[in-house]
């Protein structure tokens, strides 16, 4: 947005008492906290709140003084550099508020004047006012009541975007201290690059007439003629027809079709029952959802659109929370077209990581509107209170056109550039080794095979951290891997049933092969474990640290976290799939996650059905030997985020409540995993310099290195 528009002569002027009040309790109160690029926020009991820009060469930090994150060059440090206490920032917030002069009446944004704000504060408000608008926000959900007075120059969107990037003094001095050390800017960065990245988008047009034809329940053909037309009674009673030619709309619960209007209340009628003379293709709606959705250009793929059903909501209809059943691996997202059909109410909601956006479709009947979201996004249609909502509903499939996203800036990406930089950080795994992220997405697998492209249908900030490594040459694929809550669910029943179960084979291939089974008894199995591994100290460090740092985790006893430890090294170590791990290009990226579910197997689903290779046990083996194959010798995978937030989602839960019963295909968590080589090699990028060409993958060929980077990932020395 042009600068201009902050003081438009339409701007509100806050009365000097306002602005005394809120800056006189906003400094008293200062504890504000840095802000990642865009804004920092501060509300407090009265409502008052202040916003600082983009442009911060300094961060605002809490009295405690912690290690602030500068959005401008990336640096972490311990300490401010530009500020030498709170009084600093009182001194700059009263100059802050001598220009504090404006309300955007659109958005409600306070501003200052950016051409009057001293220097060191320069606020850039257009990218706070663009936040604002990412809108529609709801209300829904507000903590504290808002000052009169602001709550009426503040509409919606400001007021939901604040309320969700406030930090509360409470939440702020129970939250962990940043983490300092080379690593730390990226972690930064890739948390942001998370909760930003776009998992929905929408939009409106006009279009023509349009026909929808339809088959009644007799079979014989009918049509309904749309916009319906208020003063034809022949459209009325074509509606009519429609509605009566649909069925009750089932859902998906616990792998059966449920009809329940409590939980889902709606007609739906089935693709091979009606026709319409439309498809989003040929209103660019494809083009946007790609482009927005995936920021990729086209050429590397496309996205075609299968028409799923046609569902009528009428008053008092609604779809409770829920996530839809993936339909292929190739399923990216699932894309609503609303019908121009009279109604109010029946918003659909869409969210992913805390984060929600509302459609409201009521507004405008003689538009078409549309909204597309990830598959594994959580989403809900909230009640209907008046007419008919109509909606299509399209699965979006990505279809490759060729492997490579040659098309793609990758410089423009601040996760690449981060990674880079990274990279060449001498300090971040010096003798190399592997680096882990946990995709911000689930993905859609097939239960007993894979041919998943994967570089085609990864989401979001996955997708950029995935394209990131590659383009740095660094070998990288993507493994399965449980979720916390699932592991602690397996845990539980592990420690607590005295005999043990099939735990390392849950593989129904080979659950019935007896010898096949491992089947220890706890206690006894940890001390033999913990024996062999304090027998060779590095290694006992390492698992022991690992084991050590899961205390809060929710896994109370030593006994616990080991247990956990145990698992997810399994399963995250992926020994087998990494070594056979040959990921130059995407296609092999495909057939490397292939091979790594036939071979190591898949957290399915919130239950967890572990499978370890079976071709990796031989006949005769000692099972002790086995264990001590797969678990400690493989040294800490860095992870570079938390496996948080999803579990919070109905995404990993999906089976509970998904649009349709049938699961041939599940969401799987998964996790990036790269291969970084020991600083100082030539694989490993020494310059910040984002190259933009296409990545040289010679490196990558060379076989010595792949095998040391391997044997000293799996060999602690
Ligand atoms: O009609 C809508 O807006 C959404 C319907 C839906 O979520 C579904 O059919 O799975
Ligand atoms: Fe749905």
């Amino acid at each position: 947005m042009p600068e201009q528009q902050h003081s438009s002569s339409s701007d509100q002027v806050l009365p000097l008492d306002l602005k005394e009040r809120l800056v006189t309790r906003f400094v008293q109160d200062a504890i504000i906290r840095a802000a990642v690029d865009q804004a920092a926020f501060e509300i407090h009991d009265s409502g008052v709140f202040a916003l600082f820009g983009l442009q911060f060469s300094f961060l605002v930090y809490d009295a405690d003084a912690r290690a602030l994150f500068c959005p401008k060059d990336g640096s972490v440090f311990p300490k401010p550099r530009n500020l030498g206490s709170v009084d600093d920032v009182a001194a700059i917030l009263r100059a802050f508020h001598t220009r504090l002069t404006t309300a955007e009446p659109r958005t409600g944004v306070l501003a200052a004047d950016p051409s009057s704000t001293p220097g060191s504060l320069n606020v850039h408000a257009p990218a706070i006012f663009e936040a604002a608008r990412q809108g529609p926000w709801s209300t829904a959900g507000m903590r504290r009541p808002m000052d009169p007075f602001v709550a009426s120059i503040l509409p919606c969107p400001v007021l939901k975007r604040l309320e969700e990037l406030t930090i509360s003094r409470e939440e702020l001095a129970h939250e962990p201290r940043p983490e300092a050390g080379p690593l730390a800017a990226l972690k930064h960065v890739l948390e942001r690059a998370g909760k930003d990245s776009v998992f929905t988008c929408g939009g409106t047009f006009r279009s023509d007439i349009l026909q929808l034809r339809f088959d009644r329940p007799d079979g014989s053909p009918d049509r309904v003629t749309l916009p319906v037309r208020k003063t034809m009674q022949s459209d009325e009673d074509a509606l009519d027809r429609l509605l009566a030619s649909c069925e009750p709309a089932t859902f998906g619960y616990q792998g059966q079709d449920i009809l329940d209007n409590e939980y889902r209340k709606a007609l739906k009628l089935e693709p091979s029952r009606f026709c319409i003379d439309f498809h989003p293709a040929d209103h660019g709606i494809l083009q946007t959802i790609a482009d927005t959705m995936l920021r990729l250009r086209t050429g590397s793929y496309s996205l075609s659109a299968v028409l799923y059903k046609l569902n009528i909501y009428e008053t008092s209809g609604r779809f409770k929370a829920h996530v839809d059943t993936p339909r292929s691996e190739s399923q990216l997202a699932s894309l609503v077209i609303c019908l121009p059909v009279e109604h109010t109410g029946g918003q659909l909601a869409v969210r992913h990581a805390g984060e929600e956006v509302i459609y409201d479709w009521g507004q405008d009947p003689g538009r078409l509107q549309w909204a597309a979201f990830f598959s594994d996004c959580e989403h809900e249609v909230l009640e209907v209170q008046s007419g008919n909502r109509i909606t299509l509903i399209y699965n979006l499939y990505v279809v490759p056109n060729e492997v490579r996203d040659q098309s793609l800036d990758l410089e423009t990406l601040p996760v690449c550039r981060s990674i880079k930089s990274a990279l060449c950080d001498p300090r971040v795994l010096p003798n190399g080794g592997l680096m882990g992220f946990h995709c911000h997405h689930a993905y859609a697998r097939h239960r007993k095979s894979s041919s998943l492209d994967v570089l085609a249908c990864l989401k979001g900030v996955d997708r950029q951290v995935f394209l990131a490594f590659r383009q740095a040459g660094i070998g990288v694929g993507i493994a399965p891997v449980l979720s916390q809550i699932d592991m602690q669910a397996m845990v539980n029943e592990r420690l607590t049933s005295g005999e043990g179960q099939d735990y390392y084979y849950c593989d129904s291939d080979v659950e019935d092969d007896e010898d096949q089974v491992l089947k220890p008894r706890w206690s006894e199995q940890f001390e033999q474990l913990l024996d062999r591994v304090q027998d060779s100290p590095g290694t006992f460090e390492i698992v022991y640290k690992d084991v050590e740092n899961m205390r809060g985790t929710g896994f109370n006893t030593f006994e616990e976290r080991l247990t956990y430890t145990l698992y997810t090294r399994r399963i995250r170590g992926l020994k087998s799939s990494l070594l056979e791990l040959d990921l130059e290009n995407a296609a092999k990226a495909g057939e490397a996650l292939g091979s790594a579910s036939d071979r190591i197997g898949l957290a399915q689903g919130c239950l967890g059905n572990v499978q370890i290779p079976s071709h990796e046990v031989r006949e005769g083996d000692d099972e002790e030997d086995e264990l001590f194959e797969y678990w400690p010798r493989v040294p800490g995978i860095k992870w570079l985020n938390k496996q948080d937030g999803r579990d919070s989602e109905l995404a990993m839960a999906y089976m509970k409540y998904g649009n349709q019963s049938e699961l041939e295909h599940h969401y799987a968590s998964i996790a990036i995993i790269a291969r970084v080589p020991p600083y100082g090699t030539a694989q490993r990028p020494a310059s910040v310099d984002v190259a933009t060409e296409a990545p040289t993958t010679s490196g990558l060929d060379d076989e010595d290195m792949h095998r040391r980077i391997v044997s000293d990932a799996f060999d602690a020395k």
